[in-house]
């Protein structure tokens, strides 16, 4: 039987339809998911073709699509779409399956839960899940003073809050961030993110008392750290003012804005800055927390210690949790009922999590990060040093990036850096790209890949990059 879904369709026939159609049958995911890419059909297959069209009936075009196949199944390295076709995935849903897709300690942990109960809403009827995930970022985030958390559903929300509190801590308004900073899409957050568009153009008016200031760049500006900061501190103090500053907030690796990996020093003397001017100094480790760089946390590769951290993504193996973790003075500074909202730490959300963090310690996964990060870069680099329009290679541990230029003027090739990333879409390989000008490919494995599917995705990788040698 197929049905032509319709807004009119009920949802039982949509699914039986769905259930019914030729395909691979459900499959269940996991690290017991094939290692192995494969594809059998054409990208996207037929079905995922119907998926499309549905999905233009139903979707606003406003969400929209980087690999047009739909997932089934995932796994360690692998998803699995509804053609049957297996995809090696190295872009972990941007950052957010690290330990994995269905990882067994997350299903396990989610399966108990969810069977206990789904929801109450920590400000009615609290639950001991929360908790007990306040407790493990007490204990896992730097710095060994006393802390606490809050949990929200995502990381503009865990961003937009960390704000709040640091100007009813601080009784002042300026907010810091730097040129190509990412942060949300909330209208807060908005206004923190440096990119117009997609992500701003016509949403305005944004949030007031945001100021951008230079960016440590090392491939862009050659400074060292102490110059970027030096630059940046000039800006703000004659520009905001050092006393009107509540918060100074920076991605320790910027995410969607390039992968900016700060030049030595930086990021300390801007945390020293604030110190000094009585401003909290805001980690947003969204994008590099939970092992990603091999480090638990990006600030630790320069001992960095926040005053408060805003997590996400990998927090819990795909279920949707954030937290502002910092220290107690500072995040008791929020008056009783000054925050929450309804689904924040959300029961199944925090059972994730707790296995997603079990996973990370168990499997060691802060050592694989780094191991990834030591069999991948040197290849890299080694195709950057054969092809001109390979501008720069940096990341650390498991979040690395090639940045695209043209070889005449040295000036962003977005355009070729989309060509690199579709030509490995069309070979069944998951790229994202990144960056002000989208001229930055980057590589989000998740950590539970194998080497030899890593292997596999970078071979692909490697000869679209070579592509470009013209
Ligand atoms: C550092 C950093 N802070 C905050 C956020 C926002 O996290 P949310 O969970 O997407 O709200 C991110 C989310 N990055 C991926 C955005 C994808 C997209 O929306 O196109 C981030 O990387």
């Amino acid at each position: 039987m197929t049905t032509t879904a319709g807004p009119s369709t009920p949802v039982s026939a949509v699914l039986a339809a769905t259930g019914e159609t030729p395909g691979p049958r459900a499959v269940t995911g996991g690290p017991g998911l094939p290692q192995r890419r494969q594809l059998v059909t054409e990208l996207p297959g037929p079905r995922s073709r119907e998926l499309l069209a549905r999905r233009e009936a139903a979707v606003a075009r406003g969400v929209s699509i980087t690999f047009p196949v739909f997932v089934v199944a995932a796994g360690g390295g692998i998803l699995v779409d509804v053609d049957g076709n297996a995809l090696i995935d190295l872009g972990s849903g941007i950052a957010v399956t690290t330990v994995g897709n269905s990882a067994p300690a997350v299903v396990d942990n989610v399966i108990r839960q969810v069977q206990a109960f789904t929801h109450t809403c920590f400000m009615i009827t609290p639950y001991e899940g929360y908790v007990a995930v306040c407790e493990q970022l007490a204990r896992l985030t730097p710095g060994d003073h006393e802390k606490r958390s809050a949990l929200f559903n995502s990381g503009a929300e865990a961003v937009e809050n960390a704000v709040k509190i640091a100007r009813i801590h601080t009784g002042r308004q300026a907010v810091v961030v730097f040129d190509h900073a990412y942060h949300g899409r909330t209208n807060l957050t908005m206004a923190l993110t440096a990119k117009n568009h997609p992500y701003k153009n016509g949403f305005g008016p944004f949030a007031p008392e945001i100021y951008r200031v230079p960016l440590s760049y090392p491939y862009r500006d050659g400074l060292s750290g102490a110059e970027a900061a030096a630059r940046a501190i000039r800006v703000i103090e004659s520009q905001i003012g050092a006393h009107n500053v509540a918060a100074v907030l920076i991605e320790p690796i910027q995410g969607e804005g390039g992968f900016v990996v700060p030049a030595e020093g930086f990021l300390p003397a801007l945390a020293a800055w604030s110190k000094a001017a009585g401003a909290v100094f805001v980690a947003d480790e969204v994008q590099t927390g939970f092992a990603r760089t091999g480090a638990m946390f990006g600030c630790e590769h320069e001992g960095v210690v926040p005053d408060l951290i805003a997590t996400a993504k990998g927090i819990a193996g795909g279920l949707p949790l954030s937290a502002v973790t910092g220290r107690a003075e500072i995040m008791d500074s929020a008056h009783p009922g000054g925050l929450g909202g309804t689904y924040g730490g959300n029961p199944l959300a925090c059972a994730a999590a707790l296995g997603a963090i079990e996973t990370i310690e168990r499997d060691g996964l802060v050592e694989r990060a780094r191991a990834i990060g030591a069999r991948v870069l040197p290849r890299l680099r080694a195709v950057a040093a054969r092809v001109p329009a390979l501008g720069d290679v940096r990341g650390r541990g498991a979040m690395l990036a090639v940045e695209i230029v043209d070889p005449a003027t040295g000036r962003p090739d977005g355009a070729a850096a989309g060509a690199v990333a579709r030509r490995c879409h069309a070979e069944g390989v998951v790229v994202l790209t990144c960056g002000t000008d989208g001229n930055v490919l980057r590589l989000l494995p998740p950590l539970a890949i194998g080497d030899e599917l890593l292997d596999d995705g970078l071979a692909v990788l490697v000869t679209a990059l070579e592509s470009l040698a013209g």
